[in-house]
């Protein structure tokens, strides 16, 4: 019998870190089991044409919010797309490519929560929200590193983008399932980052009760589960600190591996050397744990959610 894809999207401004997030959970699913789907490919105009309009990429009207809508209810149903491609490197587009989509399609993108037609296709919501300052230092690291940019580009860029990012991209926050923010912690100097998981109840989270039972009392946990408010709502918060213990970890990734057994190998201490990775200041590997486990929570919700289709 065959079912159709499961739709993950990963939303969040840019250098948000959607592309890192991605990157582990398509290893947790299987590359070979996982198509993914950058929707910078349904902008409306090239950069030329934007700066000429003084328009940002970040502005609906800039987007063909209805042609990627299109799409993404045709890959919901297993259909093949002809997906038109923008070039990071020089703001072109380029020929179109012919997408026939596997079990698993991942969406990531500036917008892709911003209507009821485009939301209705996801099966697990994410949104990526971290500290503006990280954000802005990412997207400067990555865009002079990797999209040839000066850092003065960079900096009137994110200045320039600032109004559509507060009208257009912070607001889809309220449409997500789980809401990421990576941030450094109070007390040290060093590069990891600790994480913050709201969890809302629009889908079933794994039982983390047991966390409960283990805390301390004490706010300094590596690992501490509470109820908030979000955008007014009740949530579920999760936090992993970047000194969690690796037994901390081990014991988080047995709460979802008990669930779901085909993630076991993922959750041995050799099975997920490829999760929570990232490339430090001068291009060295690092491991980031509560990278790591939110990889493993996302990739938890979509094999889950095979199970309801
Ligand atoms: N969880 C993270 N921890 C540390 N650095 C990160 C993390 N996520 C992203 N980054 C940094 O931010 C940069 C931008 O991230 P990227 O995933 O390319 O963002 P996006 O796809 O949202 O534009 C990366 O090159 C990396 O340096
Ligand atoms: O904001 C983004 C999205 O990419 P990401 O989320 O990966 O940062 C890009 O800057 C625009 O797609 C195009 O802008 P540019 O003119 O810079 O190509």
């Amino acid at each position: 019998m065959t079912h159709r894809p499961i739709i993950l999207g990963i939303v969040g401004d840019s250098a948000a870190g959607k592309t890192t997030l991605t990157r582990g959970i398509a290893q947790v699913l299987g590359e070979e089991n996982v198509t993914v789907i950058c929707t910078d490919d349904y902008h409306r105009y090239d950069r030329k044409q934007r700066a000429e309009m003084d328009i940002t990429a970040l502005n609906p009207d800039c987007n063909y919010l209805d042609i990627m809508q299109q799409h993404l209810t045709l890959l919901r149903t297993g259909q093949s797309i002809l997906k038109p491609i923008y070039n990071h490197h020089d703001g072109t587009f380029q020929p179109p490519e012919y997408i026939k989509p596997n079990r698993f399609v991942i969406v990531e993108g500036l917008l892709g929560y911003a209507t009821r037609g485009i939301r209705d296709n996801y099966d697990v919501k994410v949104y990526l929200a971290p500290p503006e300052s990280l954000r802005c230092q990412w997207k400067i690291k990555r865009d002079t590193m990797k999209r040839g940019y000066s850092e003065e580009d960079v900096i009137l860029a994110l200045k320039q983008r600032e109004p559509d990012s507060e009208d257009f991209i912070r607001p889809q926050r309220k449409s997500a399932d789980v809401i990421v923010t990576f941030y450094p912690p109070d007390d040290e100097n060093g590069t990891s980052l600790n994480v913050r998981l709201v969890l809302r109840p629009t889908i079933p989270h794994p039982d983390f009760s047991e966390i409960f039972n283990q805390q301390s009392g004490h706010h300094i946990d590596a690992v501490r589960l509470g109820l908030d408010r979000d955008m007014g709502k009740p949530v579920d918060v999760l936090e992993i600190d970047s000194h969690a213990t690796l037994e901390q970890v081990n014991a988080l990734e047995m709460m979802l591996c008990n669930e779901l057994p085909s993630l076991k190998n993922f959750c041995s201490s050799g099975g997920n050397q490829n999760l929570g990775i990232l490339a430090g200041t001068t291009g060295e590997i690092l491991q980031s744990y509560p990278l790591a486990l939110t990889q493993l929570l996302i990739a938890y919700h979509m094999i889950k959610a095979t199970k309801l289709v």
